[in-house]
């Protein structure tokens, strides 16, 4: 077994029947090998949120199949899905939703304690992950005292604190300026690639998209090779 994520004709509408009704995903077939770090390019409000959420067990599809690891994710119940979403999946978003009121360490350590990792095994990580980054030294500080890449590479290193075989990230560096973007990108690139994990990453960026292994486009409800 290669494939980490597969995807099997996946649909979703909102709002189904009604008037407001939104047919969002039209049948999405994408798979990510292990090991392999995928773009993902849609325009504006094409799905590709939705996709993410889907792919990372945060929703549930109408119809197709989810699997993580070989392991159909779809007909299982909320426990397993929460479990698998909290151990296997990563997930980083735009704006990066650290905790305030804990600091850079404390955001990667809480997740692991969440997840029943003793307390100093956590802190031993936390502080590797924010050394590989180049934020080891704002460890001890709280989010509001860092920079906004240096925010994004402390999310980065909690959404890989429990060692998660897929990340997904929907627009990991589109809240920083282009050159901020383009740098905080590559030290992302290199921690996916250092820890040797399975990513789908969305980015409007096609400079970015560049830099990874393949890029797929999300068009009119369906994926398709670039
Ligand atoms: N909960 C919801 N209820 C109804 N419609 C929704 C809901 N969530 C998303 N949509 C609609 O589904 C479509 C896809 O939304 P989605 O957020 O997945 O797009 P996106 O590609 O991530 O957009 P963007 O790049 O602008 O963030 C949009 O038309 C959006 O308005």
């Amino acid at each position: 077994m290669s494939e980490m994520l597969s995807l099997s004709g996946v649909t979703k509408t909102y709002n189904a029947g009604k008037p407001n009704e939104v047919e969002v995903l039209r049948g999405v077939d994408l798979t990510v090998s292990k090991g392999e770090i995928v773009g993902l390019i849609a325009p504006s409000g094409a799905g590709k949120s939705t996709l993410l959420h889907i792919a990372g067990l945060l929703d549930l599809p109408d119809g197709g199949t989810v699997q993580i690891a070989g392991q159909d994710m779809t007909g299982l119940g909320d426990r397993p899905r929460t479990a698998m979403r909290r151990a296997g999946v990563g997930f980083i978003y735009q704006f990066h939703h650290l905790l305030p009121e804990f600091t850079a360490l404390d955001n990667v350590v809480l997740p692991q304690l969440a997840n029943a990792v003793p307390e100093a095994e956590a802190a031993e990580r936390a502080l590797n992950l924010l050394n590989k980054v180049g934020v080891g030294k704002r460890a001890q500080h709280r989010p509001s005292a860092l920079s906004g890449g240096e925010q994004q590479r402390v999310a980065f290193c909690r959404a890989l604190a429990n060692r998660p075989g897929l990340l997904l990230a929907d627009e990991p560096t589109g809240n920083l300026d282009p050159e901020t973007s383009a740098l905080v990108f590559d030290v992302l690139m290199g921690l996916v690639r250092d820890e040797g994990l399975s990513a789908l990453i969305a980015t409007h960026n096609l400079e970015l998209a560049a830099k990874m292994d393949r890029v797929v486009r999300l068009d009119q409800g369906r994926v398709v090779a670039v």
